[in-house]
């Protein structure tokens, strides 16, 4: 293990007289991209539909955790970091960790994970943030002793973090697509076809009504993959999506355009969704609107989306007063999904991790009943999931937060990539049509690793 992956697994234990001292200054609006190419890992990315972009690099503290109780480390350690904070800037800068979690809580990072902790959150070094409202820089330190013993440094470690950001380019020039010169399904169709028989019996016989079954897409390039551009990208191609970034150590990075929120949290307010059900977009007006009617109509879908969205109700009704929106349809740019918005008013203060370690992983990442989808998941896949499908996001030092799911999601570094891909299977699931359903979910970022000029086969 080389010395960035030790640091990434190691948790920084706040030490107990340490002070976080924060500066943030207003600038010129600046290529995110081009920033996040110039910064060494870790780096962090995040973008939400709406509207709040935050990019870091480097970790002024930096949090981890595994195993059962990662959520109250986590809530600990975050508490001990946020106690002493002195802020200099808007609202939109406070502090704030990055990151996300597994989906199982004994992960252990090895193999494609490689450098990828249970549960791993940064606060960033020097961070971007962008909304409507502007663009600013911040620059963090959280060392022992008071603030006035560290507010000199800060200030002059802003001044420089301003004159690097003079010397980027407004626009970074996007380098082409790496291209890929090969593909390999985990597991592959006829394996894909044999697992999800086996699932669907298992349905049949009782207990067991959904489970959430997954695939793992390997990619080999031709060239080397820049994420930064790719994520660049990704931004005009899937605008309606999350965009996020988690690189916690030097090696690979994980990555993607999830459409699906998991929980916002803004004081006492949350909102959440639940999402299931896949159709294509169709290639005229008619032919999407009729996409659109058989997802709404499909008893199939209708019952397997509405098995998730009163699972989440029924974890937030322990929270406070639950309300669920109008079931509609969900398009993205190359798929629909049928969603109901769901909305909460909690009865006292949580911190958002809290009600991500309630729903993490929604009947729409694992199944239900959880236990015995999850142990039916392990038993049958044939690839380690990592982060695929788990709550990724950022929180701050009063518990509010947003954390997206990580699908449509991959793991790259170097000239390999590998995306991932999974749907709900219920009783009358058809692996064929399953199988199909898997292809247009790594789309969105295998159409950025593939050359304009030809496209590597799939499957
Ligand atoms: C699990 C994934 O997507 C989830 C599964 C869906 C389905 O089964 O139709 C739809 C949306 C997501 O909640 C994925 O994209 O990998």
């Amino acid at each position: 293990m080389n010395p960035p992956e030790r640091e990434a697994l190691a948790s920084t234990r706040p030490a107990a007289d340490a002070t976080l001292v924060s500066r943030s200054r207003e600038v010129d609006d600046v290529s995110f991209r081009a920033f996040l190419a110039a910064r060494d890992a870790p780096r962090v990315h995040w973008a939400s539909p709406g509207g709040l972009e935050l990019v870091g690099g480097g970790a002024a503290a930096r949090i981890a955790a595994t195993g059962r109780d990662r959520f109250d480390a986590l809530r600990a350690d975050a508490a001990t970091v946020f106690e002493r904070v002195d802020h200099d800037g808007p609202h939109e800068t406070r502090p704030r960790m990055l990151g996300g979690l597994s989906f199982d809580a004994d992960h252990e990072p090895a193999g494609t994970w490689r450098g990828f902790p249970a549960a791993s959150f940064v606060l960033p070094a020097v961070q971007l943030t962008r909304t409507d409202a502007g663009t600013w820089l911040t620059v963090s330190r959280y060392d022992e002793g008071t603030a006035t013993d560290s507010v000199g440094t800060v200030e002059s470690a802003l001044d420089d973090a301003e004159t690097a950001l003079d010397s980027l380019p407004m626009m970074r020039p996007s380098g082409g697509r790496p291209g890929v010169t090969g593909t390999r399904w985990r597991p592959p169709k006829a394996e894909w076809t044999a697992q999800v028989e086996d699932v669907i019996e298992r349905i049949r016989d009782g207990g067991l009504l959904k489970v959430v079954l997954a695939s793992a897409l390997d990619v080999e390039l031709a060239d080397d993959v820049d994420i930064p551009d790719v994520l660049e990208r990704l931004r005009r191609t899937y605008p309606e999506c999350y965009r996020f970034l988690v690189q916690p150590a030097g090696g690979d990075a994980f990555f993607g355009p999830p459409p699906e929120r998991l929980v916002k949290l803004d004081g006492r307010e949350v909102r959440t969704e639940a999402l299931a059900g896949s159709m294509p977009r169709g290639d005229t007006p008619e032919e999407d609107a009729d996409h659109a009617r058989s997802l709404l109509e499909s008893e199939k879908i209708g019952h397997e989306q509405g098995l998730v969205a009163d699972t989440i109700i029924e974890q937030l009704e322990a929270f406070g007063t639950v309300r669920e929106g109008e079931r509609g349809v969900r398009k993205l740019t190359n798929i629909q999904h049928l969603e109901t918005p769901i909305e909460a008013d909690l009865d006292g203060d949580e911190h958002v991790l809290t009600l991500v370690e309630a729903l993490h992983p929604t009947p729409a990442m694992g199944g239900l009943p959880l236990q015995d989808a999850l142990a039916t998941i392990r038993e049958t896949e044939s690839f380690d999931r990592g982060w695929y499908a788990s709550p990724v996001g950022w929180f701050d030092g009063d518990g509010d937060g947003e954390f997206a799911v990580g699908i449509r999601s991959g793991v790259a570094g170097g000239s390999r990539a590998t995306l991932f891909a999974g749907n709900g299977i219920v009783a009358d699931s058809d692996p064929d049509d399953e199988w199909d359903e898997l292809q247009p979910k790594v789309r969105p970022i295998m159409d950025e690793l593939e050359s304009e000029s030809g496209a590597g086969s799939n499957d």
